[in-house]
C-alpha cells in the first residue's frame, strides 16, 4: 500500500502583493528572482482583495526585506506600488511529482527504475503499458505498476507486466495485469493503417514498426505477396494498401480472426486472403497446381482441412472470389515487378524508408509516389489505380503461376522452414521470375552471416546468390534479429515433373 502523503513537499515561501495591472511588468522585472517550478504558476490570487494578486518569489528569497534581490529591481517596484511581503505555503503533494522521482524514493537507491515502458496505444478503447520487470524489481511491481498507472491514466489504462520467456509456438508472453482494467483488446495505429488485437492472445511488437515498413516499401501495386507467419497482418494489411494480392496465413487462430478484422477495418479484404495453417502445409497447398482450369485445387484443399478446423470459416466466401478472374495482369506487367536486381530492391528500399523519415503517417501515399516516379507511371494515373484495386477488385487467384515476395518472420525457425521451397514451383506453370524471400533469423555474435547463409541453404538444397542480410534489432546483448533477403534460387523450387520435360526437351 503507498502512503501518497509521504511525498508531501510543504513549500514556505515570501509573496509580492501586485495591483493586477502591474503583474505583466513585474514578472519581467524580477525575472529569475520568481518561484521556478515546473507546472506552478508563480502568480495566484490574493485572497484579501481580487484587484491585487500574489507573485511567489523564489525559494532562494527568504528575507521580507528583498535584501536578496537587487536594489535597481527593488526601486523599479517601488515606482510603480507600495511594496507589500506576505508569507506564502502550500504543499507539493503525490499529484505533482513524475512517476520518475517518486519511484526513486521508494525503490532502493541504485536500482534502475522503469520510467521507458512500451506503450500500447490505444487508439479509442484502452491503452496498455507493457512492463518487463527484472528480478531485483519483482517485489515492487505492484507499487511500480500503480504509479506508472497513476501517472498515466487515462491514457494509459492497463498495466501488465510479462511473466517468464515465451515458450508457446504462437510466440505470445504471458502476461499478468498489475493495474486497471483487465480487457486486452486493443487497436494501435501503425503507419496510417489501424490493427485491432488481443495483447493477450496474440503476438505483437510495437518495435516491429519500422521493419515492416522496410519491407512494405519493396513491393509494387499488383504485386503478389505471401506471408507464412502474418500474426494480425502487420506486413499483410498495409501490403494490400500498397495494392498487393497478399496471401496471409498464421497458425494461431486468434491470430488469423483479428488479421480478418483488420482487413475490414483497413478496408482491404478483397485484397487479403487468410489461411490458418502451419506454414509449410500452407505454401505446398497454395503452389498446388489445379486439375482444372479457373478453380483454386489448392483452396479447395484448404476448404477440405477447414472442415476438419484448420480453417477460418469464411474463406468459402474466398473461395469463391479466387474462382472469379481479376484483372491484375495489367498492374503486374505494368510494374515489370519481375526483373529487378537485389540491387535494385536495396535501392527501392533506401528511396523508400526514407520517405518515413519525413512524414510517417502518409507514408504509402508518398512511396506511391516515389515508386510511380521511378517507373515512369504518372502519380495521380497510379494512385487512382491502386485506389480501384483496393476499392473493387477480387485478385485472380493463381499463386501457382507466379508470387512476387514471401515473407518469413518466425527468427526462431523461419530458416528450417525454407526446406518447404524444395521442389515447390511448377515451372510449367509459373510466369516471370523466382519470388524474394524474406526470412527472419536470429544471428548470436558467435555466428556469421555465412553460417546463417548455408543454414538456409542447406534447408533449400541449393546455394542463394546475392543475399542480403538487414539487421533489425538487437534482441539481447549476444544476439540481434536480421532479414536475410534473396531471390528463390531456381534448382531449389523446379518441381521434379518439370525437371524431366526440361531434360526431355534438351534431349529433343
Ligand atoms: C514473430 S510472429 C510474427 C507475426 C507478424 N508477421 C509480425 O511481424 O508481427 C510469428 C508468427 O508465426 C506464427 N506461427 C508460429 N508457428 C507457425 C507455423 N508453424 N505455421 C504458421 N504460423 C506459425 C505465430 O502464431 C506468430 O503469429
Amino acid at each position: 500500500m503507498l502512503d501518497e502523503r509521504k511525498f508531501d513537499v510543504q513549500l514556505n515561501l515570501l509573496a509580492l502583493r501586485v495591483p493586477r495591472e502591474h503583474c505583466k511588468l513585474v514578472t519581467r522585472i524580477l525575472n529569475g528572482y520568481l518561484l521556478d517550478r515546473p507546472r506552478v504558476k508563480p502568480i495566484t490570487e490574493d485572497p484579501t482583495s481580487d484587484k491585487s494578486r500574489y507573485m511567489l518569489l523564489s525559494e532562494k528569497i527568504q528575507n521580507p526585506d528583498l535584501s536578496e534581490i537587487p536594489g535597481d529591481k527593488v526601486d523599479e517596484l517601488k515606482k510603480l506600488f507600495e511594496i507589500q511581503v506576505v508569507p506564502y505555503s502550500f504543499t507539493l503533494g503525490y499529484s505533482y511529482w513524475s512517476a520518475d522521482h517518486i519511484l526513486k524514493q521508494i525503490l532502493p537507491p541504485g536500482v534502475e527504475v522503469p520510467s521507458s515502458f512500451e506503450t500500447i496505444v490505444k487508439y479509442f478503447m484502452c491503452h496498455i503499458a507493457h512492463l518487463n520487470i527484472t528480478d531485483e524489481l519483482l517485489q515492487h511491481k505492484d507499487v511500480i505498476a500503480k504509479v506508472i498507472y497513476d501517472k498515466n491514466y487515462p491514457r494509459i489504462k492497463t498495466i501488465v507486466n510479462k511473466v517468464g520467456t515465451i515458450t508457446n509456438e504462437f510466440r505470445v508472453p504471458k502476461f499478468e495485469i498489475l493495474a486497471g482494467d483487465c480487457n486486452m483488446v486493443t487497436e494501435v495505429r501503425q503507419y496510417g493503417a489501424i490493427f485491432k488485437l488481443d495483447y493477450g492472445l496474440v503476438y505483437w511488437n510495437s518495435r516491429l514498426e519500422h521493419e515492416h515498413l522496410r519491407v512494405i516499401s519493396k513491393f509494387q501495386a499488383g504485386d503478389t505477396v505471401c506471408d507464412m507467419f502474418a500474426g494480425i497482418g502487420p506486413f499483410a494489411i498495409p501490403a494490400a494498401q500498397r495494392g498487393c494480392k497478399v496471401y496471409a496465413n498464421d497458425l494461431n487462430p486468434d491470430s488469423i480472426h483479428y488479421l480478418k478484422i483488420n482487413a475490414e477495418i483497413n478496408k482491404v479484404s478483397n485484397l487479403v486472403r487468410a489461411y490458418n495453417l502451419d506454414a509449410r502445409k500452407f505454401i505446398s497447398s497454395l503452389m498446388e497446381v489445379p486439375s482444372s482450369e479457373g478453380c483454386l485445387e489448392s483452396d479447395i484443399a484448404m476448404l477440405k482441412s477447414s472442415e476438419k478446423g484448420e480453417m477460418h470459416p469464411d474463406s468459402e466466401k474466398k473461395l469463391e472470389d479466387s474462382c472469379a478472374t481479376g484483372a491484375m495482369q495489367e498492374v503486374a506487367n505494368a510494374n515489370g515487378a519481375n526483373l529487378e536486381t537485389n540491387e535494385q530492391l536495396k535501392s527501392k528500399e533506401e528511396v523508400n524508408t526514407a520517405t518515413v523519415k519525413r512524414r510517417c503517417e502518409s507514408l504509402f501515399e508518398e512511396n506511391e509516389t516515389a515508386n510511380s516516379a521511378s517507373h515512369g507511371v504518372p502519380e495521380k494515373k497510379k494512385r487512382g489505380l491502386n485506389k480501384r484495386i483496393r476499392d473493387s477488385q477480387p485478385f485472380n487467384a493463381k499463386p501457382w503461376e507466379h508470387i512476387d515476395h514471401v515473407i518469413m518472420n518466425l527468427p526462431a525457425s523461419a530458416l528450417q522452414f525454407l526446406d518447404a521451397f524444395r521442389g515447390l514451383i511448377h515451372k510449367k506453370y509459373w510466369k516471370g521470375s523466382l519470388p524474394w524471400i524474406h526470412c527472419y533469423c536470429f544471428i548470436r555474435s558467435n555466428e556469421t552471416e555465412d553460417l546463417i547463409k548455408s543454414e538456409a541453404e542447406t534447408a533449400l538444397g541449393a546455394s542463394i546468390q546475392d543475399p542480403t542480410f538487414y539487421r533489425v534489432r538487437d534482441v539481447a546483448p549476444n544476439k540481434a534479429m536480421f532479414c536475410l533477403s534473396f531471390k528463390l534460387p531456381e534448382e531449389a523450387c523446379i518441381a521434379g515433373e518439370m525437371v524431366k520435360n526440361a531434360l526431355h526437351d534438351e534431349a529433343i
